[in-house]
């Protein structure tokens, strides 16, 4: 990869968990009794076929990582467990009251923050309160974040019994120095540890989150980190590139200058050596930043053309409606968005006013509706077309317009009907995404909103 490339292409830009994305959400033309009518009307149409999904956010850690971006909450007072599940079923309850039927549960995810930082007798009381008012679907998958550090055999097993086969570590970086400027000290025998425990218990998916482009992170250390990684051979992984977004409110991104964050072109090259060491043992790569063994179903998936991207990064399946309960957690209509207040008193105060606490969202439009289409066809399949031609709409031809310079550069490859990333353009296509956000092309942000691209 030529440095020249990376270069013009390493611009702030959105990672597409959602189209429109949350920073140009129309929250004027949104209020809490659309977003009701939206979900409603998603849930009666798809409920009986398809199910639905859930995500749950559990926002406590008990120290902080500085190089995290997620929402989370500090600290070691174990009291607030269970208050806090008792607003996350009670929320619940308020989704319960708008539905005809029984949801039927298809995906359920705990994300954090930091899951385990519950004890595993309150993370069953809180997934059968769940439970107890829905019907499991046939292929349903439930999966949670573990911290290494935190996860005990206790936990694995009490999730085991109540349904989830997926868990997702944290792994990040194995060497010293990057554990130290990311607050973050992890010894591989943690990690070694809660894989096994995993694996013996029956869980059938464990998955390792990394992240190159650390501060003080090397090529070395990514290589030792990937080789580490590879010893243990988790059925899926993350690799993320380091998202540097300071301005984020409350995200604690400190402890290290931005000249201690690697270049673009450095994260560049640890990216493709991480990739080539990976594809030595059978990693294939999934869309963007996720790599899976052939064994995996999201390997699978991703060659049936059913990969879908949401809010939680790649999936296995869509289901039409998505719940997000907790504080932040967004949730999905497929016809309209909608985010929770992010903190946790916020959150709590409208929950005893029995209201579902959105604070703001978007309801898409025809446009919307298609553009989202394009990106989704990108991210998963790195191809899209116009062709049925309801994908058409009257901004095409400017995104073509966009486009051509990619297609110099050997980015992409375009027909009459369609756009075809190239491998050469695969680690470029949040910026090929860009040429088809009409909203980011309309109005240009006057902060930085997004992480880089590489
Ligand atoms: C497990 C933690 C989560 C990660 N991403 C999300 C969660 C719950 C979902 C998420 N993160 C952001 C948004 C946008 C809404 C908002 O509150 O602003 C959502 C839905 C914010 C965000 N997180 C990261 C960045 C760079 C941003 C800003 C927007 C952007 O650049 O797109 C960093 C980040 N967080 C997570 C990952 C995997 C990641 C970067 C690779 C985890
Ligand atoms: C849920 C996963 O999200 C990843 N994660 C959290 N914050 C960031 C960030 N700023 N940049 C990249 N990845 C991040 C971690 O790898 C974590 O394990
Ligand atoms: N908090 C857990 C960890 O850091 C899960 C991933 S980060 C949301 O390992
Ligand atoms: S990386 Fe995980 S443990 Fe660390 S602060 Fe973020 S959510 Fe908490």
């Amino acid at each position: 990869m030529s440095n020249a490339l990376v270069n013009k292409y390493n611009i702030p830009g959105p990672r597409y968990t959602s189209y429109p994305t949350v920073p140009y959400w129309d929250n004027t033309s949104f209020s809490l009794s659309q977003w009701k009518t939206s979900l409603h009307k998603a849930f009666s149409s798809s409920n009986s076929e398809e199910g639905i999904s859930l995500y749950i956010h559990l926002p406590f850690c008990e120290s902080l990582c500085t190089f995290c971006g997620c929402n989370k909450r500090i600290t070691k007072q174990h009291g607030v467990e269970s208050p806090y599940i008792n607003a996350v079923l009670k929320e619940w309850q308020l989704y319960l009251k708008l539905f005809d039927e029984k949801p039927i549960i298809k995906a359920l995810h705990l994300g954090g923050g930091t899951p385990t930082f519950f004890s595993p007798q309150n993370l069953k009381t809180l997934i059968n309160g769940i439970l107890k008012h829905a019907i499991i679907a046939e292929n349903y998958e439930f999966s949670f974040e573990g911290h290494p550090n935190n996860t005990t055999k206790e936990h694995l097993q009490a999730l085991y019994d109540v349904g989830f086969r997926r868990v997702s570590y944290g792994v990040q970086d194995y060497n010293d120095t990057v554990q130290k400027a990311i607050h973050r000290i992890q010894p591989f025998e943690n990690v070694k540890r809660v894989t096994e425990q995993a694996r013996a218990i029956g869980y059938t998916s464990v998955s390792h989150d990394i992240i190159f482009g650390l501060p003080f992170q090397s090529l070395e250390h990514v290589k030792e980190t990937i080789l580490k990684t590879k010893s243990l051979l988790p059925d899926r992984l993350a690799f993320y590139s380091y998202a540097h977004v300071p301005w984020v409110k409350g995200n604690g991104q400190r402890g290290f200058k931005d000249s201690d964050v690697p270049s673009g072109e450095l994260k560049r090259k640890q990216y493709e050596i991480g990739k080539q060491l990976l594809a030595e043992v059978g990693y294939e790569e999934i869309g963007m930043d996720h790599f899976a063994l052939k064994s995996d179903t999201l390997y699978q998936s991703m060659i049936s053309g059913d990969l879908h991207r949401n809010f939680m990064g790649y999936s296995d399946s869509k289901t039409m409606a998505m719940i997000g309960l907790g504080v932040s957690a967004i949730s999905d209509s497929w016809y309209g968005f909608a985010q929770n207040v992010k903190s946790i008193e916020d959150y709590y105060k409208l929950l005893d006013a029995d209201t579902i606490p959105v604070y703001r969202g978007h309801i898409l439009n025809e446009e919307d509706l298609i553009v989202r289409q394009h990106i989704l066809n990108l991210m998963c399949r790195f191809k899209t077309s116009w062709t049925p031609t309801y994908l058409y709409f009257d901004a095409l031809p400017d995104v073509l317009v966009k486009l051509e310079e990619m297609e110099h550069d050997g980015l992409l490859l375009r027909t009459k009907n369609s756009v075809e990333v190239t491998p050469k353009g695969q680690p470029f296509v949040r910026n090929i995404c860009m040429a088809f956000d009409v909203l980011l092309q309309r109005k240009q942000p006057h902060t930085q909103l997004f992480s880089m691209t590489v």
